[in-house]
Parts: C-alpha cells; sequence; structure tokens
C-alpha cells in the first residue's frame, strides 16, 4: 500500500507503508546508529518526532521483550529506506511491523532516506506529515505547515511517572539477563527526576552502586531533600527545556545542598537552572557514533546521542566550564560547575543503543557524592 511523507518546506518522498497505516506528523530527524531500532522506538525523549534511520536495512533482529527503554513507544512515525521482515534473532518474539501495528505507529518504507537526510542536514530538522489516506502533495504540506514547532513545546512534563517508585534492576548481562539488586548492597541514595527517563540510565546507577528513587517531574525540591539522598539525577526527555519554568525553579534548590548529575534534557534544564540559556540545533544529533572528548582527561569517547536543542556555555561562564565537547559539531556536551558538585553531559553515556565508553560517568556521580558525604 502507498504512503507519502511530506515536508513543511514542500519536499515530497513517495514509499510504501509498515506498521500502522492513518495520518501521523512530528519533527522529522535522523538517526545515524546501525543497531538497536528498538531502543530508539521505545525511547521517550522522541516524543513529538518521526525518527527516519540512515542505516538502510531495518527489521532483521525482530523486537524482543527485554531490549525497551521504556513502556511504550513514543515516536510518532518511523521511516526507512528498507524494511526486512523476515528476522533472525534469538530472543526474538514478533517482528517490527507487528510491533508498530499492535502500537498504532506509522512507518514508512522504501524512500531515498539518504535524500532526506541530506535535505534535513542542509535545510534543517522540519516538521512532516507521513500519511497512507492523502496523497495530494498540497493539502498534506497545508497540514504539515500547521503542527507547532518544537521550540517552546514542554513534552516532558507529560511523559514522567505519576508517583515515586524504587528502581532495583542493574545491568544485563549475557548469562543472567538482568539482575536484582538488593536495596542493602546499594550504598548511595539517589533521587532521580524523571522526565522520560530511559531505564538503563536506572540500570547504570544501580550497577554503580546507588538505591534509586525516581520521582515526577515536578515532585517538589523540599519533599526530595526530605529524604536526605546522596544525589539527585536529572533524566533525558522531549521538548524544549526552556518552557519548563517550575521543573527549572524546583532545581535551583537542590544548587549548593546536593550533588547533582543531569544527562541531556537534564543537563539543559540544570544549564537554565544555574542561569544560562539553551538554543535549538539545526538539526542536533541523533545516533550511537558520535565522537566527544572529555576536556579533564582529552580522552575520546564514542557516544550515543539525542538532541535537538543545547547549552550555550558562554551563558554560564561564570558559573559552569566546558567539560565535553562534540568533535563533529563543537557543540557543548557536558559541563562542570566551577566550585559545586555539579556536572551533566548532553550525550548519554547509559547509550543503549550504543557504545560503552561513557559509563564512567555514573561512576564519577558516585565518586562526587562519596567526596560529599565525606
Ligand atoms: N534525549 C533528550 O533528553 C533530548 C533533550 C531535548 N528534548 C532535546 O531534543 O535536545
Amino acid at each position: 500500500m502507498k504512503a507519502v511523507l511530506a515536508l513543511a518546506d514542500g519536499r515530497i518522498f513517495k514509499g510504501k507503508t509498515f506498521g500502522a497505516t492513518g495520518e501521523t506528523s512530528g519533527e522529522v530527524v535522523f538517526n545515524t546508529a546501525m543497531s538497536g531500532y528498538q531502543e530508539v522506538l521505545t525511547d521517550p525523549s522522541y516524543k513529538g518526532q518521526m525518527v527516519t534511520m540512515t542505516y538502510t536495512q531495518i527489521g532483521n533482529t525482530g523486537i524482543n521483550p527485554e531490549d525497551v527503554e521504556s513502556g511504550q513507544l513514543y515516536l510518532s512515525g518511523f521511516i526507512v529506506r528498507e524494511y526486512l521482515d523476515c528476522y533472525s534473532n534469538y530472543r526474538a518474539t514478533m517482528s517490527l511491523d507487528a510491533y508498530l501495528k499492535e502500537n498504532g505507529i506509522v512507518g514508512i518504507q522504501g524512500i531515498d532516506t539518504r535524500a532526506l537526510t541530506r535535505h534535513l542536514r542542509d535545510k534543517g530538522a522540519q516538521n512532516g506529515i507521513i500519511s497512507t489516506i492523502d496523497f495530494d502533495p498540497e493539502s498534506l504540506v497545508r497540514k504539515a505547515r500547521a503542527i507547532p514547532s518544537m521550540s517552546g513545546l514542554d513534552l516532558a512534563t507529560g511523559v514522567t511517572c505519576s508517583a515515586p517508585y524504587h528502581w532495583t534492576e542493574g545491568l544485563w548481562d549475557l548469562k543472567t539477563g538482568y539482575p536484582q539488586v538488593e536495596r542493602k548492597d546499594l550504598k548511595y541514595k539517589v533521587v532521580a527526576y524523571d522526565f522520560g527517563i530511559k531505564l538503563n540510565i536506572l540500570r547504570c546507577l544501580v550497577s554503580a552502586g546507588c538505591d534509586v528513587t525516581v520521582v515526577p517531574a515536578t515532585f517538589p525540591a523540599e519533599s526530595a531533600l526530605a529524604m536526605n539522598p546522596d544525589g539527585i539525577f536529572l533524566s533525558n526527555g522531549p521538548g524544549d527545556p526552556e518552557p519548563m519554568k517550575e521543573v527549572i525553579e524546583n532545581i535551583k534548590k537542590f544548587v549548593g545542598k546536593k550533588p547533582i548529575f543531569g544527562i541531556c534534557l537534564g543537563h539543559q534544564l540544570l544549564g537554565l537552572a544555574l542561569g544560562g540559556r539553551t538554543i535549538k540545533l539545526k538539526f542536533g544529533n541523533h545516533g550511537s557514533n558520535l565522537p566527544v572528548m572529555d576536556m579533564a582527561t582529552r580522552k575520546v569517547e564514542i557516544t550515543a546521542q539525542n538532541h535537538g536543542f543545547s547549552v550555550d556555555i558562554l551563558s554560564l561562564s561564570n558559573v559552569a566550564g566546558l567539560a565535553h565537547e562534540n568533535l563533529n559539531d563543537q557543540t557543548v556536551e557536558g559541563m562542570a560547575h566551577k566550585t559545586l558538585p555539579i556536572f551533566s553531559v548532553q550525550h548519554h553515556p547509559e547509550a543503549s543503543p550504543g557504545p560503552h565508553d561513557s559509563h564512567y560517568l555514573f561512576d564519577r556521580f558516585v565518586e562526587m557524592m562519596e567526596q560529599h558525604k565525606a
């Protein structure tokens, strides 16, 4: 069956359906990861976006019940060059097509994803629409232009958990799968703010020795401090950090009181709470093969990333310094507070999908909490 992708600037791509049928819209971004489409599909940070994979064959490892980053699929559309229905993986239990259908996610296959990616790279990420019911280019472009821009959208408070809970599952192991860790064996009490948190972040925190209590995005700082945690963690999440005023005010109350570690949206919110500003990038970084330098050690790590916004480090020059830099586009990849035990990264040390080069950052957080305790 026919499907069409129309971009707000008028460019049209004709393909075939896969997954659910109907009409869907969102900001179109490209992801350069060669594997891990299931983690991409379940990453809450993709809410409001349609993702095109630059890797050409998608579907060949099927879908399994373990490689999920949350309890549902958040992106609004999935765009691939060639969908493979014949999957092969010892853990797979269903095909990607069936998974998308079951979850109501509209996909499009058979389009020139290289041309689409180059277009987004040259013109910038923009809104688009996928339809399997309307094939009139003018009508589709009109609809794509009517979608609200990602800038100014608070999407994170809509994907957060509804009540606090404890997390005790550690990182996956080939022999044991996901281990359950006893709370008595976890030394550092961490309150983790959920702005759309990826499960592997929670597993990394547990495996690093943290007793994690996950709390909703607007959980009052006073109540979090009353738990007497050793550290505060600020998670990834979808949308623009700038309109999240209540959350930003809340984060300010931890500064100077507790060690803080932020990832992606959490890093951006921390930048705003410290008095800085954030900017929207032309097309951002989405993938699992992006080089980053740790400015303290001058070591280069290959990282997983998924962001469209960035912290303007110059706006924080009196408060925090550049701690990590993206070696492709020289954007801010991490910052460290000049005097307090506070740091954050734009990339995803939990990977999932991606290399594990940056796992050390969870140990850095633990060391920070250890020193602060002493
Ligand atoms: N993965 C994330 O946390 C993304 C943060 C933010 N929504 C951005 O696009 O920049």
